[in-house]
């Protein structure tokens, strides 16, 4: 049986980063956010259900997220318009995924595994943190957002203390020796465990 642990936290606060440290050890990633990637491109599964809900958000037979940022900064709704699309196909992705997956642990990066009520799903969780300051900082150093695009995205999110509070394990995202230090013990734990099995 693969044990699935699940990985989250807030917008910017290290999800990809500290998942790249799980693959180092041999865990397979699935990435929600990558899988909306790929059903934003020309052919992806999305951008024929978005060409019909929100027109003006598809360019060369490809999803624009500069358009659904703009779009969502002047009507918040298009935000929920945009998740009752693209959620069940993620949830397929990752039903895909792990029905093909053969390590012994995988690691399911899932921005809103709380918010999705996703936990349930999951052996274990693990929740990555930093200060909010810090997180703004490296939010607006990708320059991929505004300041109220990305204060609009984290309201939307629950708190990451209590995202913290609910999860298993909870890495700390302050430099990237820490990070990888961490995550060999929760890896070295989990191993244990499915050793004594
Ligand atoms: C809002 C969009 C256009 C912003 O695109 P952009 O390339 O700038 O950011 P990216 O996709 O890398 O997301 C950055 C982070 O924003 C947060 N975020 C994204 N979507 C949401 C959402 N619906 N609710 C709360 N937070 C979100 C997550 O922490 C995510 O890791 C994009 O995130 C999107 O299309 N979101 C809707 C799909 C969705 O809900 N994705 C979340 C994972 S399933
Ligand atoms: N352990 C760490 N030490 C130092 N910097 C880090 C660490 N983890 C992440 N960062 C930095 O923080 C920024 C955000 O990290 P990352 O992209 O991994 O976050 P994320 O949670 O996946 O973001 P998003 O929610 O937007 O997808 C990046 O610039 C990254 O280099």
């Amino acid at each position: 049986m693969t044990y699935k642990l699940g990985l989250t936290g807030s917008i910017g606060m290290g999800k990809s980063t500290t998942a790249r440290l799980f693959a180092e050890l041999g865990c397979e990633v699935w990435d929600a956010d990558a899988a909306v990637h790929r059903m934003y491109a020309p052919g992806g599964a999305a951008v024929e259900p978005v060409s019909r809900l929100l027109p003006a958000a598809v360019q060369s037979g490809a999803v624009s997220r500069k358009c659904l940022k703009d779009l969502i900064a002047q009507d918040a709704s298009v935000l929920k318009t945009l998740e009752q699309i693209v959620h069940p196909l993620v949830a397929q992705d990752r039903e895909d995924f792990l029905a093909s997956s053969v390590s012994d642990i995988v690691v399911l990066d899932i921005p809103l595994l709380f918010e999705g009520g996703n936990e349930e799903a999951m052996d274990a969780v693990v929740c990555v943190s930093i200060s909010p300051e810090e997180q703004e900082t490296r939010v607006m150093a990708r320059g991929t957002m505004t300041i109220e695009q990305f204060r609009q995205i984290r309201a939307k999110q629950m708190p990451n203390e209590d995202k913290c509070a609910r999860s298993n394990y909870v890495v700390v995202t302050d430099n990237l020796e820490h990070a990888r230090a961490q995550v060999k013990e929760i890896v070295a734990e989990i191993r244990g465990k499915l050793g004594d099995a």
